[in-house]
This record gives structure tokens, sequence and C-alpha cells, in this order.
């Protein structure tokens, strides 16, 4: 009988699954994987097996296709074309681990219930990531579940790139940088010491350039600083979140126009980024694709939010070696790979333009004395390995 891992990763408009086939003291090996993507708007259900044989391709209509929606469209897949496979456990990316939750972790109601308690800390994903943990509690009891936190990564940092300018008790009492998309971080940083050690073993910085952004100094495989902080506004620019704010921009709302702290909440969140000052869109193609002024101003700020954060993490390691860019625009996006490495030129980079238009593992030019990498994450892979792991095997 075949054995299974199902990995699930469920974001503010999307859901993720892999499926993995286990077989002892072998890789793990792809099965099958999917994604809703567009949940709230204009839901596409895509799913293919390991042969790229589409198994489903639907465009749903209605607003009312939610997350628990397509946690069923994904189970009626799944029993469909994968019947009689024994699964041993489902992994999943929980976007919020707070202070506490600096590993991966079987899950019991208990934690179910403290990692509840970080809702407000990441109110785009922690909902989603917990309610797809219950309905397969609640449809396949009994079977484990492992939680991946987006966070754990980041718990090598030191305590300075974990703080901020508030009273000390405020840290005492959790509200320090945290930093995310740690699971991308660490599929990127193993791949590359698997490809490149002497580089891994240096100062690289890691931008993780998708709808969520944000960028990692990681020095020897660890992470040392991330430009994101309490949560996942900080930082880059994203496609509807403001990134870098000044907290006095907070206060001028709710005390000057008065806005209520749900139509803040939506405007830093839902609102602003890319969408926000293009007016246009929050997908990065569309505003490459136009001719508007505004979407071009929106371009230009996401790349010059790029470099300076860049700067800042070089600084935070005193240096730089390596730039490995990844996500949705990273890994696509060759005119924003070469602008965010034409304003780095201080910094060493010299982007080789061919490599980087053909997609290339290494995208410098030979001779730069940093050097560029193209590497696609695979949060789902990084999730399904630890789950093997927590389940012994
Ligand atoms: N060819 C491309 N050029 C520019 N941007 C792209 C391209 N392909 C995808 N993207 C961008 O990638 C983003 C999605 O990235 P992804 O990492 O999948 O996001 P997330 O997992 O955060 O939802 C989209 O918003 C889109 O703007
Ligand atoms: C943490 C985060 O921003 O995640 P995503 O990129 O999936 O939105
Ligand atoms: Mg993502």
């Amino acid at each position: 009988m075949t054995k299974a891992i199902l990995v699930l990763n469920a974001g503010s408009s999307s859901l993720k699954f892999s499926l993995f086939e286990y077989e002892a003291a072998s890789d793990l090996h792809l099965m099958a994987k999917g994604q809703v993507e567009g949940i709230g708007n204009a839901p596409h259900f895509v799913a293919k097996d390991h042969h790229e044989q589409i198994l489903a391709d639907e465009h749903w209509q209605g607003e009312d296709k939610d997350h628990d929606h397509c946690l069923r469209a994904i189970a009626t897949l799944l029993n469909q074309h994968y019947q009689g496979l024994k699964l041993l456990g489902v992994g999943h990316r929980v976007v919020h681990g707070g202070a506490h939750y600096a590993a991966p972790v079987r899950l019991t109601p208990g934690i179910i219930n403290a990692l509840d308690a970080l809702t407000p800390l990441a109110p785009l994903h922690q909902s989603h990531n917990l309610a797809a943990i219950r309905a397969v509690a609640s449809a396949l009891p009994g079977l484990p579940q492992i939680a991946c936190f987006d966070t754990a990564f980041h718990r090598s940092q030191n305590q300075i790139n974990q703080l901020f300018g508030l009273p000390y008790s405020c840290y005492e009492r959790g509200i320090r940088r945290y930093g995310f998309h740690g699971l991308s971080y660490e599929y990127v940083s193993s791949t590359l010491k698997q490809r490149e050690p002497e580089i891994a073993a240096g100062k690289v910085v890691i931008a993780h350039l998708g709808n969520g952004a944000s960028m990692c100094a990681v020095q020897n495989g660890k992470s040392v600083a991330s430009s994101m902080g309490f949560t996942a506004l900080d930082g880059l620019m994203m496609g509807t979140r403001t990134g870098n704010l000044d907290a006095g921009v907070v206060l001028y709302l709710l005390q000057q126009e008065q806005l209520s702290v749900q139509q803040v909440e939506e405007l830093l969140y839902k609102r602003s980024g890319l969408l926000g000052l293009s007016g246009i869109s929050s997908d990065m193609r569309v505003l490459l694709d136009s001719h508007e002024p505004q979407a071009a101003l929106a371009v230009d700020y996401f790349v010059h939010r790029i470099s300076r954060e860049l700067g800042s993490l070089a600084a935070s390691m005193n240096g730089l070696d390596a730039l490995v860019f990844t996500a949705g625009i990273g890994e696509n996006s060759a005119i924003i790979r070469q602008r965010v490495c034409e304003q780095a030129q201080w910094l060493g980079i010299d982007i080789d333009p061919h490599a980087n238009a053909a997609n290339e593992f290494c995208i410098s030019a030979i001779d730069s004395p940093t050097t560029v990498w193209l590497i696609p994450s695979n949060e789902e892979l990084m999730i399904a390995r630890h789950t093997r792991t927590q389940l012994g095997l």
C-alpha cells in the first residue's frame, strides 16, 4: 500500500496542497500538487499529478467559495484519484509560532488553542492555517498533524535583531521582531548549501518576492536579520500590504481622520502596497504590462524598498557575498531582478543580463565580486521533510 504525507499551505487568498509518497530510506516523491488561487474573488482550482497530468482545472463562480470549500474540493479530488492510499500525517504551514514555537511541533488541542491566540498577529493567515488543521482533525480524527512555522527559522537571530525601540517590558511581553517566510528561507538556504556550499557558508541575503514579500540576512545557513517584524506587515512593500511604515501614520489615521481600528487594519493589509499605490492591481505582471504612470510609480517604489532593505541587511552582517531571488516575482521577473541588481552595484553586484533573462541558476557576471542566484522556493517540500522527521520516519 502506498504511504503518503499530505502538506497544506493555507495563505490569505490561496490554499496549496502537495501529496508526497513516503518510502523508508528514500527521498520523498511528489505524487500530486495543486492550489486554489483567488479565494474570495475569482477562485481557480488547479491540480496536477507527478506527470504534470491535469487532475482538476476549474474556475469557480461566487465569493462563497471560501477556504472550507477549497479543503472539501481537495479532499474529494484526493479520494477520487488516490483511493487506498495510507496517509501517515498532514504537515501544515502555520505563519505565526510566536516566541514559544521555534521548531515544528505535533499538534494537540492545547497547542491549537495557543496558536489561535496569535491570530491577531497574522490576520491574513493564521485563522486559515488553523481552519485547515481543525477540518482535518474532524474529518480524520487521530491522524497526526504537524505545524511548521514561518517564524521558526528566525529564532536563531540575536536579541538586537529582534528588538524594537519600545520599553523593554514590551519585548518581555512578546512584542518583538519574529520574521516570516522562514520555511522558504530554510528551503532556499539548504538548496544553496547543497549546490554551492562555499557561498552558503558566507553572508547571503535572500529576497522572497511574492504576494507577501520579505528579505532575510542568512549567515552560514542561519537567519541573522529579517525585513519582517512582529507581523507580516513590516519591511518591503507587498501586493496589498504597506511594508515599513512610520507608526505615527497609524495614530494620525485613528485620531485625526477618525478611521476605525478595522478600517486601519483593512487599509494596511488589503488596500495598500502595489494595489494601493498603483490603484490598478496587486499583481506585478499586470503592473509591468501597464503603461499607466501610477503602475510605474508602484513598481519603482517596490524596487526602491528592496534596495534599501538590501543595504540594511548587508549592514547587519557587515558584508555581503551573495544575493538570492525566490518566490513568484523573484523567480519569474527578470526585469525586477535586473533593476534591483542595478541599484546594488555599490555592494559589488554585477548582473549577467543573458543569464538573468534565461532564468539561470547563477545570474551574476563571471567576475562579479558578489554573486547573484535564482532558486525557486518549495515551502511544501520543506514542510513534508519536517513532518517526516516529526513522525519519526
Ligand atoms: N512572470 C511574472 N512576472 C512578474 N511577476 C510575477 C510573474 N509570475 C508571478 N508573478 C507575481 O508573483 C506573485 C505571487 O507570488 P507567490 O510567491 O506565488 O505569492 P504568495 O505565495 O505570497 O501568494 C503574483 O502576485 C505575481 O505578481
Ligand atoms: C508571511 C507571508 O506574508 O506569507 P505570504 O507570502 O504567503 O502571504
Ligand atoms: Mg507565499
